[in-house]
């Protein structure tokens, strides 16, 4: 699939970029796009480049990325076409983060991921001409709305294939612009980039096993005076109070490090991070992570005690979000 990239390395390679970290990524890019879709290791991926492969080209049309992602209209395509987006879009099942309308078809997500774009966008510094990284993107919904807010372009990184794969079958329909999602861990971007002006980790860093190496690498991916905009699962309590449970936490079980607000401020201050801030706390709710018609598993609903929703199923507090603000 490196057709797909070749904006992106060219880009990547150019002056003035020519003879920086970013430009020698470029060069690794080729390799790890195909290891990130191989199909040898991802046994379903040969259907889902299908499913890609089959989505109907459709009249360039309007495109709304301020205030959703919604590409057309209802009934700007006749009823086969319609039909086609539809199944193709169906055959990438479970959507995760979204959500999006494609020429009438409403990719109802099991996250209202718009809401938490809501949240944030208040708080983080403008995006406009801003070189972006969003570290674990899913299947890239907030690239599109970083795009909607005036990035030059915006870079998503994370490792599913069939978030990728999703992720160019919105990109089919919205047509070239500055965004791609690379198959990649974030421990597989260079060290030491210093390139990006804005850096989103969003819902990983409880993910990490070290999280003060995710925070380094946060770090040295941003150009100095850059910011980084982290958002996690955090507990209540004061400087020191970590929970790092033995078992699953809501039924996930690479589940590490779920850190207090001001144990988070000081591992970002201790980590280099200038002015840290936080700048949202917010209960997830079932109405903004629910199984939906597009993500049929169980969702947060089945992840908390029955008859304590204050609780996860494994009795921890249930899933609290914080979002945090910082620059270097
Ligand atoms: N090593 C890794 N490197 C990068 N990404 C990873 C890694 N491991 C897992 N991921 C990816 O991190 C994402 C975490 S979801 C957040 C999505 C979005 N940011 C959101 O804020 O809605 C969690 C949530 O739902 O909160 C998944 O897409 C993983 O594949």
């Amino acid at each position: 699939m490196i057709e797909y990239y070749r904006d992106l390395i060219d880009a990547l390679s150019r002056a003035p970029v020519a003879g920086t970290p970013l430009a020698a990524w470029a060069e690794a890019l080729p390799a790890q796009i195909a290891a990130g879709l191989s199909e040898r290791r991802y046994g379903d991926l040969p259907q889902w480049r299908r499913a890609l492969a089959q989505l109907p080209a459709v009249d360039a049309s309007e495109v709304d990325l301020e205030h959703g992602v919604s590409i057309g209209a209802s009934g700007d395509c006749d009823a086969a076409t319609m039909q086609n987006i539809e199944r193709q879009l169906r055959a990438l099942i479970p959507w995760r983060k979204g959500p999006y309308q494609v020429h009438g078809t409403y990719i109802d997500t099991e996250w209202r991921s718009d809401w938490k774009w809501e949240r944030l966008l208040p708080h983080i510094a403008p995006l406009q001409g801003r070189l972006v990284l969003d570290v674990g993107c899913g299947n890239g919904y907030h690239g599109w709305r970083m795009l909607g807010a005036g990035a030059r372009r915006v870079i998503g990184i994370d490792p599913s294939p069939r978030f990728v794969v999703q992720f160019h079958c919105i990109k089919h329909f919205v047509g070239r612009r500055p965004i791609d999602v690379l198959p990649l861990g974030i421990e597989q971007l260079p060290a030491g980039l210093e390139a990006f002006d804005t850096v989103f980790s969003m819902g990983v860093l409880y993910h990490r096993r070290s999280p003060m190496d995710h925070l380094r690498e946060l770090r040295e991916s941003l150009r100095p005076g850059g910011q980084l905009v982290l958002e996690t699962l955090v507990i209540e309590g004061g400087l020191g109070t970590v929970l790092v449970p033995e078992g699953r936490y809501a039924m996930m079980n690479n589940v590490w490090f779920l850190p207090s607000c001001e144990t988070l401020l000081s591992w970002l201050r201790k980590s280099g991070f200038r002015n840290p801030r936080v700048v949202d706390v917010c209960v997830t709710t079932t109405a903004e992570q629910r199984a939906t018609d597009w993500m049929r598993f169980h969702s947060l609903s089945d992840f908390l005690d029955p008859h304590n929703p204050a609780l996860t199923a494994e009795g921890h507090p249930a899933p609290t979000r914080a979002l945090f603000v910082a620059e270097v």
